[in-house]
C-alpha cells in the first residue's frame, strides 16, 4: 500500500486555499479538512455561549468546552458543533469578525491542532489540510507544503464576486477587512500566519482556479514520484 500523502496549504484569507484544496483533494482521492471552519465553529460557540471573545482569559477557560467534529469528504465536508451542523452559521459577519482574536488564544489552538493531527493520522490515503499554520506547525513533516498569495485587490475582488449582486459590494471595504484579518493572524504569538521555510509559494492573481489546481496536481505527483 501507497504512504499516505499529507499536503499543507497555508495563505492568507482569499488566497484560494478552499476551493483548490477542495478540487485537489477529490482529484486524487484524498480527505479534506478546513482548519479555518473549525477555528469559526470554536469562535460561533463562544459567541452563542455569552463568552467575551476579547477577554483571552475567558476564551481560554472555555476552549475545551464545544465538540467540534469535521468530516473529510472534499466533495461534501461537514461540520458540526456539539451535534448540530454548524456550516452555515460560522460563515456570518459576525463570526468572521471575532475569529482572530478567539484564534490567537493558546489553549484554542492547542485543542483544534490536536484535532487537526488526529484527522490526519485517521486519513486513509492522505489528506489535504489547509489553514494558516499547517506547514509551520500542525504537520511540519507534510509531503508538499504550499503557501498561496495573491494581491490585495484580487483576493477583495474574488469575495465581492461571491455576491452575485445580491448585495452593494464596496470593494475598498472589503478589501481592508480583508488586510486587516490577515495582519491580526500574521500578527499574533502562537502559530502565526507564516509561509514554511520548505513551502513553496504559489502567486494566484493572475491564474484561474483551475490553473492552480492543476500546478498543485502536478507539485504533488513529482513529490509521490520522486519517492
Ligand atoms: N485562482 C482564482 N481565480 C479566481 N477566483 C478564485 C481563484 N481561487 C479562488 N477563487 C475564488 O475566490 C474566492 C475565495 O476563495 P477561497 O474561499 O477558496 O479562498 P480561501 O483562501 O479559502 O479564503 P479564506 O481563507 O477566507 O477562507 C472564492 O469565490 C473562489 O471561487
Ligand atoms: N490554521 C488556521 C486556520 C484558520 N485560522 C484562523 C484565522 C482566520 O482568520 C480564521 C478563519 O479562517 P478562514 O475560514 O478564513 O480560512 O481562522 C487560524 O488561526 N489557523
Amino acid at each position: 500500500m501507497e504512504t499516505p500523502v499529507i499536503v499543507a496549504i497555508d495563505g492568507p484569507s482569499g488566497t484560494g486555499k478552499s476551493s483548490t484544496s477542495k478540487a485537489v483533494a477529490a482529484k486524487l482521492g484524498l480527505s479534506y479538512l478546513d482548519t479555518g471552519a473549525q477555528y469559526r465553529a470554536m469562535t460561533w460557540w463562544m459567541l452563542s455561549n455569552g463568552i467575551d471573545v476579547d477577554n483571552a482569559a475567558e476564551v481560554a477557560t472555555a476552549a475545551d468546552k464545544p465538540t467540534i467534529v469535521s468530516g473529510t469528504d472534499p466533495s461534501a465536508p461537514t461540520i458540526t458543533v456539539d451535534g448540530t451542523d454548524a456550516a452555515g452559521p460560522i460563515r456570518t459577519q459576525e463570526v468572521t469578525a471575532a475569529v482572530s482574536a478567539v484564534s490567537a488564544v493558546p489553549e484554542v489552538r492547542a485543542r483544534l491542532v490536536e484535532l487537526q493531527r488526529s484527522a490526519a493520522a485517521a486519513a486513509p490515503n492522505g489528506i489535504v489540510v489547509e489553514g494558516r499554520d499547517i506547514g509551520t506547525t500542525v504537520l511540519p513533516d507534510a509531503t508538499v507544503k504550499i503557501f498561496l498569495t495573491a494581491s490585495a485587490q484580487a483576493r477583495a475582488a474574488r469575495r465581492n464576486g461571491e455576491l452575485n449582486g445580491k448585495e452593494a459590494a464596496d470593494l475598498a471595504a472589503t478589501q481592508a477587512a480583508l488586510v486587516k484579518r490577515d495582519a491580526a493572524d500574521s500578527g499574533r504569538k502562537t502559530s502565526p500566519l507564516a509561509k514554511a521555510d520548505d513551502a513553496i509559494e504559489v502567486d494566484t492573481t493572475d491564474l484561474t482556479l483551475d490553473q492552480v489546481i492543476e500546478c498543485i496536481v502536478t507539485l504533488i505527483e513529482e513529490k509521490r514520484a520522486a519517492r
